[in-house]
């Protein structure tokens, strides 16, 4: 058993406390709010993030990130993208030996296009680093703090990491799978919050479950067509942390950027929608950095530039389905010969 620390007091990262908790690890878990991090110490509660759970008494809760550091060999980032450079820049001088950071967070960072593991490498120098391991795939913080059945993906450069990242999460309700492609297990995860802002969407504007199936199939296509780009293996996209991860997030109430697209589309506006959720979106600024990567690299990413134009240049909801529904009849497959015997 081992010191773990988990920096993200949210959803996410106090139900990944939990899942370490439950496996006989020592627990620290990194909260910014005085009055939160008592709640979990002395009630056993983290009530604004998971609302009636009861928290392993072995989770230890502190504001100084020192002390969440200290005799930690792994350390757990599950804070928003946007707050990644900052944390990272917090956790730099106090790194007095090489760790292993794994991170759980899914986006892409809109300026630069870089995944969370290529910040964490350009912020932490080589020689504190071990290896950055990526925990991602279908799961809900909602689910997992309830212990119910679960599976997720590892993935890191460092096979052996990656098996040791398995060996402290997994567990009868907790499923990890290693996979050795860490792009495209990254842009699986970022690229997924796009497409579940665009079903909440269409639910929201009162479409049905066959708009529901066109959008993860085509959503899934563009994802995989920018992935592979970026250099991800095509068969990432068939896994957890592609269509399973579409899946969940685009059908589940759970869904933060469902819940988000939902508001939308019943004609909120994005502000109010971001103030009401209280919980990060990550596929707002997603589709920022999406859409700008796929002109760059010039990738065809019709549902993605769509949603760009209703999260930032004030495209009704109604008018961007009926903009994908009026594109160019095209084929299916791009390259059509291969679908012939
Ligand atoms: N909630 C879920 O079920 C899942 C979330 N994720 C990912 O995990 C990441 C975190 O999501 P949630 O836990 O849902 O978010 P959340 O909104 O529930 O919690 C975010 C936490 O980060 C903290 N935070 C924000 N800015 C910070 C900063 N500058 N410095 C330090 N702490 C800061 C907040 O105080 C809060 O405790 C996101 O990238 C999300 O996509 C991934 C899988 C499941
Ligand atoms: O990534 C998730 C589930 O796998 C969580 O998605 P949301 O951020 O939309 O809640």
């Amino acid at each position: 058993m081992e010191k773990v620390a988990v920096l993200g007091a949210g959803s996410w990262g106090t139900a990944l406390a939990i899942v370490l908790a439950d496996n006989g690890h020592h627990v620290s878990l990194w909260g910014r709010r005085e009055e939160q991090v008592l709640e979990i110490n002395e009630e056993h509660r983290n009530e604004r993030y998971l609302p009636g759970i009861e928290l392993p008494e072995t989770i230890h809760a502190t504001v100084k990130v020192e002390e969440c550091l200290k005799d930690a060999e792994t350390l757990v980032l599950v804070t928003p993208t946007k707050a990644m450079r900052d944390v990272l820049g917090q956790l730099k001088p106090i790194l007095s030996r090489p760790v292993t950071i794994v991170h759980a967070s899914k986006g892409i960072e809109p300026g630069t296009y870089k995944r969370i593991s290529e910040i964490i490498e350009e912020e932490i120098p080589a020689d504190l680093l071990k290896a950055v391991v990526v925990l991602s795939g279908p799961s809900h913080a909602e689910e997992v703090s309830l212990r119910q059945p679960t599976t997720v993906t590892v993935s890191s450069e460092n096979n052996d990491a990656a098996e040791n990242v398995q060996d402290l999460f997994i567990n009868q309700n907790f499923r990890v799978y290693t996979n050795p492609d860490v792009v495209g297990v990254e842009l699986g995860g970022a690229l997924k919050n796009i497409i579940a802002l665009g079903a909440g969407l269409s639910d929201g504007l009162g479409y049905g479950d066959n708009a529901k199936a066109a959008l993860i199939t085509r959503g899934l296509a563009e994802i995989a067509r920018l992935g592979t780009h970026m250099g991800a293996n095509p068969l990432t996209f068939s896994g957890l942390t592609g269509i399973g991860d579409l899946i969940v997030t685009c059908t589940s109430v759970h869904s933060r950027n469902w819940r988000a697209g939902n508001m939308l589309g019943k004609g909120m506006a994005l502000d109010e929608v971001l103030a009401n959720m209280g919980m990060v979106v990550e596929g707002v600024r997603t589709t920022q950095a999406a859409y700008e990567l796929s002109k760059r690299e010039q990738v065809e990413m019709p549902i993605t530039a769509v949603l760009y134009d209703v999260l930032f240049n004030n495209k009704g909801a109604k008018q961007a389905v009926d903009d994908l529904m009026q594109r160019t009849r095209t084929h299916e497959v791009e390259d059509v010969s291969s679908l012939k015997g």
